[in-house]
């Protein structure tokens, strides 16, 4: 007798823009009893991922974290192996799972993460979620062809820090959202609204391609074979990630001049701080956040997490960089000695101190 193939795994995509908020949704996903049972993947470009660290997994669910490369660009059936994989090891915990969802990273085109999922054995696209911030939808979208293309292939619209925006969409991210996603669900990203969400989720696959063609202008058949990467593959021109360590424990008036230079100095050009710090008074790991100019009062994990002991990791996205211009800047703040390097107390009266940093 035939052997019935194993029915597919739901899949959720979760994506939305740098800082948007997608691991503050999805934390909120999780702890709710429908999604009881759900596995993550997360991925993040560049080598250190720490929203695995993040991801709260009351639920028992299981997280596997992509690092060291972009779920867009891995291809290769890069994401069919990590399904794979996550798929035995919670068979293996005796807790099969329910269905799988997929947080991209900041910056990854969709489209060749929609084609992976399109011809997975293992998992079934359910919904694609996307996160707009309200505070920086506006630049980020007007700027970035990633985030236009995360909206453009949603079937429901989270819509995040709507108080940082005075409760409101400005007339300008309103008509962008109407022009690239006009069919696509609306829902405040920390209302009570799950179950709706995926309730409201449900749109054709072919639509929501259809639609990202229009939008970018590529031919509009069969995404789910051609679409790859190469057609936005800028991601290493247009971004760069620094990672920052320190094993010193850092005073937290170091950690704050730290970040208030970095955020007055590079301005639009930085995108995103995330990380986790250890401070000379507090054995717990403070989340050190910062999305555009904006930086977030930090909370604290309960413990280090498994397999990171007590340091200070920050990773560092900015648009363009030379090499060395923002770990020399930590350097002075931390106390790093090198031979090129200001200060602190000279570089707080005058962050241009750093050398290379005025003509970032
Ligand atoms: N005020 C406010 N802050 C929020 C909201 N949602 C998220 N944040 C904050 O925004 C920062 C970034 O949130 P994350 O959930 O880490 O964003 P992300 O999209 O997962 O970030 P990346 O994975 O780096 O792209 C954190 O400091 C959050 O606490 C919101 O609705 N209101």
């Amino acid at each position: 007798m035939k052997e019935e193939a194993p029915e597919k795994l739901p899949v959720i995509l979760l994506t939305g823009f740098l800082g948007a908020g997608k691991t503050t949704f999805l934390n909120r996903l999780l702890a709710d009893p429908a999604f009881s049972g759900s596995g993550v993947i997360v991925n993040e470009f560049g080598d250190v991922s720490l929203d695995g660290s993040l991801v709260e997994t009351a639920a028992g669910g299981a997280v596997l974290e992509m690092a060291g490369g972009c779920l867009c660009c891995a291809g290769g059936g890069a994401l069919e192996q990590t399904l794979a994989d996550l798929i035995e090891a919670a068979k293996v915990r005796g807790r099969p799972l329910t269905r799988v969802v997929v947080e991209t990273s900041g910056m990854a085109d969709p489209l060749p993460i929609l084609g992976e999922i399109g011809l997975s054995s293992l998992g079934r696209l359910e919904a694609v979620l996307t996160v707009v911030d309200l505070a920086h939808g506006e630049r980020t979208l007007a700027e970035f062809e990633e985030a236009r293309r995360q909206v453009a292939v949603a079937d429901c619209l989270l819509l995040s820090k709507s108080e940082l925006a005075g409760g409101m969409i400005g007339n300008d991210l309103e008509a962008v959202l109407k022009h690239l996603a006009p069919q696509a669900a609306r829902q405040s990203a920390d209302a009570d609204v799950l179950s709706s969400v995926m309730a409201v989720a449900h749109h054709s696959e072919h639509l929501r391609l259809d639609v990202v063609a229009s939008v970018s202008g590529e031919a509009g058949h069969d995404h789910h074979h051609h679409v790859n990467c190469h057609s936005l593959h800028r991601h290493r021109d247009t971004y760069a990630t620094t990672v920052l360590q320190t094993e010193r424990p850092l005073a937290p008036m170091a950690l704050q001049g730290f970040l208030e230079v970095l955020v007055g100095t590079l301005g639009d050009r930085l995108l995103r701080v995330k990380g986790l710090a250890h401070l000379t008074n507090e054995d717990r790991p403070l989340i050190v956040q910062a999305v555009q100019g904006m930086v977030h009062s930090g909370e604290y994990l309960a413990k280090w997490p498994a397999g990171i002991g007590p340091q200070t990791a920050l990773v560092v996205i900015t648009q363009g960089h030379r090499a060395g211009e923002i770990e020399n800047l930590f350097g002075a703040f931390t106390g790093e000695i090198a031979a090129d390097r200001p200060d602190a107390a000279a570089l707080t009266d005058n962050p241009l101190a750093v050398p290379g940093f005025s003509s970032f």
